[in-house]
């Protein structure tokens, strides 16, 4: 008999239909329903990226299948089985859920990780502390994976796929010195700063680590998707940025958003609609980076990690 342990793969979460864009929206404000101004906004920025159907699901489901098999695969000769349960923050099933399936299911150990590289307070601790708490109720040990931002593998294919764009750049007449290369993840307000908070110096270990693999001549790190609240979120945004290079006359730029790991609204409406608007206006060419998704080196980074937490705490 194989030992099974549950692995609870937490992420943000997006809408299940447009007509499930409120709910969502509500739950994100702590259950204050947004305003019908706010709400139309919102809602005309998924329309705009999926057309009628909703696909931005599938990415997750995808991931979470793909990792699942990468695991069983890397343990197939084990007595261990691995069986993965999506929790998300914002939207069903939620990492409550998640983690009452799993005791529900008989699972008597179990790791959580989170589909985002980098840490912070403000995304995975939060995420951490309500599967904790869920799991405390039902006796359940649970461990969990902080980061892996650095991690051999991500490195690899983000290397690559910033490699294979800034080529597209030169069969286009471009020389790589010409594209500045920006790397960008979604900002979070300005007191993460003054709280000491990892997720800054990670993003920008990441972008190093990246640059000096792909040996990209010209970067520089910019913030992006900042939240529509009073507080101040980290800035530059990625629009400001642009305008500043447009200045400077930097015509080629390559964004690389590696705080993301799927196409969703961040990166299909905020770059590939918004940001290649603003490139149009300012005659820039623009291209990013492919989303992860289900790469199989992505697979890989999180099933490594989820086998080596495995390990630690049975060492
Ligand atoms: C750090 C971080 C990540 C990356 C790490 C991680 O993945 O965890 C992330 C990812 C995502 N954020 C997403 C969507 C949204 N985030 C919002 C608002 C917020 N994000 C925040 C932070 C983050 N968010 C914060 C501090 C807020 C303010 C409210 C709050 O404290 O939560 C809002 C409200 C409206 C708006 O402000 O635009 C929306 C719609 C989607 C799904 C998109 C889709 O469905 O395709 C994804 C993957
Ligand atoms: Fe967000």
């Amino acid at each position: 008999m194989s030992k099974k342990i549950g692995v609870l793969v937490m992420s943000y979460g997006t809408p299940a239909s447009l007509d499930d864009v409120e709910a969502y929206y509500t739950h994100i404000r702590r259950g204050n329903p947004p305003g019908a101004e706010q709400l139309k906004e919102l809602k005309d920025r998924y329309e705009a990226i999926v057309g009628g159907v909703f696909p931005l699901r599938e990415n997750t489901d995808n991931q979470v299948l793909g990792m699942q098999n990468m695991l069983n695969e890397h343990t197939k000769d084990s007595d261990l089985e691995f069986v993965c349960y999506q929790g998300l923050k914002h939207a069903f099933p939620f990492i409550e859920d998640g983690v009452e399936k799993m005791a529900a299911d008989g699972i008597t150990e179990a790791v959580g990780i989170v589909l985002a590289p980098h840490y912070s307070t403000m995304s995975v601790a939060s995420y951490i502390k309500r599967a904790k708490e869920t799991a405390e109720k039902h006796n359940l040990p649970i461990s969990f994976i902080e980061s892996y931002h650095l991690h051999p593998k991500l490195i690899e294919t983000l290397s690559n796929r910033v490699n294979a764009k800034l080529e597209l750049f030169e069969e286009t007449g471009a020389t790589r010195e010409q594209v500045r290369v920006l790397f960008s993840a979604h900002s979070l307000p300005e007191r993460i700063l003054t709280m000491g908070d990892p997720y800054r110096d990670q993003l920008m270990e990441t972008s190093k680590a990246i640059a000096e693999r792909a040996n990209v001549p010209s970067w520089q790190f910019t913030w992006q998707s900042a939240g529509r609240t009073a507080e101040p979120w980290l800035g530059p945004d990625v629009l400001d940025t642009m305008q500043e290079l447009a200045k400077e006359q930097v015509k080629y730029v390559l964004v690389a958003p590696i705080g993301f790991v799927s196409d969703h609204l961040e990166v299909l409406y905020d770059l590939d609609i918004e940001a290649q608007e603003l490139a149009t206006e300012i005659d820039m060419r623009l291209m990013r980076i492919d989303s992860l998704n289900t790469d199989p080196l992505y697979m890989e980074v999180l099933a490594d990690e989820v086998i080596r937490k495995y390990k630690e705490v049975h060492a």
